[in-house]
Formats: C-alpha cells, sequence, structure tokens
C-alpha cells in the first residue's frame, strides 16, 4: 500500500513519544497514569490528520482523548498539530484498530469517534467496515457499561448499513441527522473530510448510539 512503510514518518513519530505513546499496552487498564487525571476518556478511530480530535480535545479540557490511526504517514500531520499544540489531555496511538484489546481494558472508554470511516463499499469487503458486528463487539469490550459511539459520515450507504448494523447489535439510538450541516446540531467540530465533502455540496450525516447498560 501507498501509505504504509514510510520511514521518515515512523522515525518523526519515535520522536515525540510524549504524544504519541511507543508502548500503548503498558497503559491498559490505567491510561489515568498517563494523563495524570481520572476525566473521562474518548478516542476516535481513524483520526487521519487530526483536526477533529484537535479541536475536540481545545473545546473540552476536562475529557481526555485519544486519537488512533493506523498509517504513520497520516499520522504525522496530526502529530504536527499536537506539536504546535501542546494539549495535556490528547495523546495518538498509531495502531490498527482491530487490535484495540491490546491497549484498553474493558470500561476505559466512554465513548468512541468514528468519523468518515472507509465505506468498503463492495460485500466482500463488508467485515472491513468499522462499523461491522465484529468492531461493535471489539467496542464493547473496552467501553464502559452505556458507552456510546458517535458516527459521522458523507456515504449515505455507510450509513444507512451501520444504522441497521448498529441496531442489529442492540445498541440504542440516540441522535440521528440527515443533514448535519443544516441541523440544529450545535459544537460540531469538522474533520478534514467532513471540509472537503461538504465544500463539494455532499450533504453529512451523523448519528450517536449507546450500548445498554445491561446487555449480555
Ligand atoms: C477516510 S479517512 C477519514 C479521516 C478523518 N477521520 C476525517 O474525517 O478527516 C479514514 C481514516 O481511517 C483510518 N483507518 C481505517 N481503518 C483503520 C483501522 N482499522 N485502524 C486505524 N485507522 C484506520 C485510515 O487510515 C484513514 O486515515
Amino acid at each position: 500500500m501507498r501509505l504504509r512503510n514510510k520511514p521518515w514518518a515512523k522515525e518523526k513519530i519515535a520522536s515525540y513519544p510524549q504524544y504519541v505513546a511507543p508502548n500503548p499496552e503498558q497503559y491498559k487498564g490505567k491510561w489515568h497514569e498517563l494523563f495524570g487525571n481520572d476525566h473521562p476518556l474518548h478516542i476516535e478511530i481513524g483520526t487521519g490528520k487530526g483536526q477533529f480530535i484537535v479541536g475536540m480535545a481545545k473545546a473540552n479540557p476536562h475529557i481526555n482523548y485519544i486519537g488512533i490511526e493506523r498509517y504513520p504517514s497520516v499520522i504525522v500531520s496530526a502529530l504536527d498539530k499536537l506539536i504546535e499544540n501542546d494539549l495535556p489531555n490528547l495523546r495518538l496511538l498509531n495502531v490498527n484498530a482491530k487490535d484495540l484489546e491490546r491497549y484498553f481494558a474493558k470500561g476505559d472508554v466512554e465513548r468512541i469517534y468514528l468519523n468518515f470511516s472507509d465505506p468498503w463499499p463492495k460485500k466482500r469487503h463488508e467485515k472491513r467496515r468499522l462499523t461491522y458486528k465484529s468492531f461493535l463487539q471489539l467496542y464493547e469490550n473496552i467501553l464502559v457499561d452505556g458507552g456510546e459511539i458517535h458516527f459521522k459520515t458523507d456515504n449515505q450507504g455507510l450509513f444507512e448499513y451501520s444504522l441497521v448494523s448498529f441496531s442489529q447489535y442492540g445498541l440504542l439510538l440516540q441522535y440521528v441527522s440527515l443533514d448535519l450541516h443544516n441541523s440544529d446540531f450545535e459544537g460540531n467540530i469538522m474533520t478534514e473530510y467532513e471540509e472537503k465533502f461538504s465544500a463539494k455540496g455532499s450533504r453529512i450525516y451523523r448519528c450517536e448510539v449507546k450500548y445498554p447498560n445491561d446487555k449480555k
């Protein structure tokens, strides 16, 4: 893949261990030790170049954030933003979301953000969608009881698929917008993709779902 194995990006990430945790396994079950407080932890999966998570961390200093992105050549842009802003409540992880349970214990995370996740439109790639049932199980294994997923996308097919997937898994729909930028939702922080697609006139879909407290 074009984005993989960029030595310059890996070197830059390695030179900022205070921002991109080099051995995140050590914080499993005790992320509060890294942040030095007991504030709630929200994570974004597929953080890309980091505009959303940096904006959220600036706007909400009493919430801890972790941006997760698998490609070094992409996460370095998020790292640049974090270096510039030096936010004590934001850290980055250069890992693949399929390995989340290596880094987070049940109850570590209160909320997961999925923004403009890759749609993988072919049916044979369904399992790669970050809202596929096996990912919903993975998220359940790291979230608090009653934890939330907040999801935004420009892709109508992925949005409809995800609503069905959430519902079939037993998640509770708390909020839905079929046109976020023309809705009454306040405090939206745009991602890079959101800016790009909305500038082209695309409609943005958004929902919030919650795991029931008494599931299982
Ligand atoms: C379409 S981009 C959207 C980026 C950003 N969220 C935005 O809205 O601007 C999706 C990002 O998710 C990342 N990604 C996809 N699958 C991932 C996974 N399993 N683990 C970590 N990152 C992933 C991709 O590398 C890519 O940077």
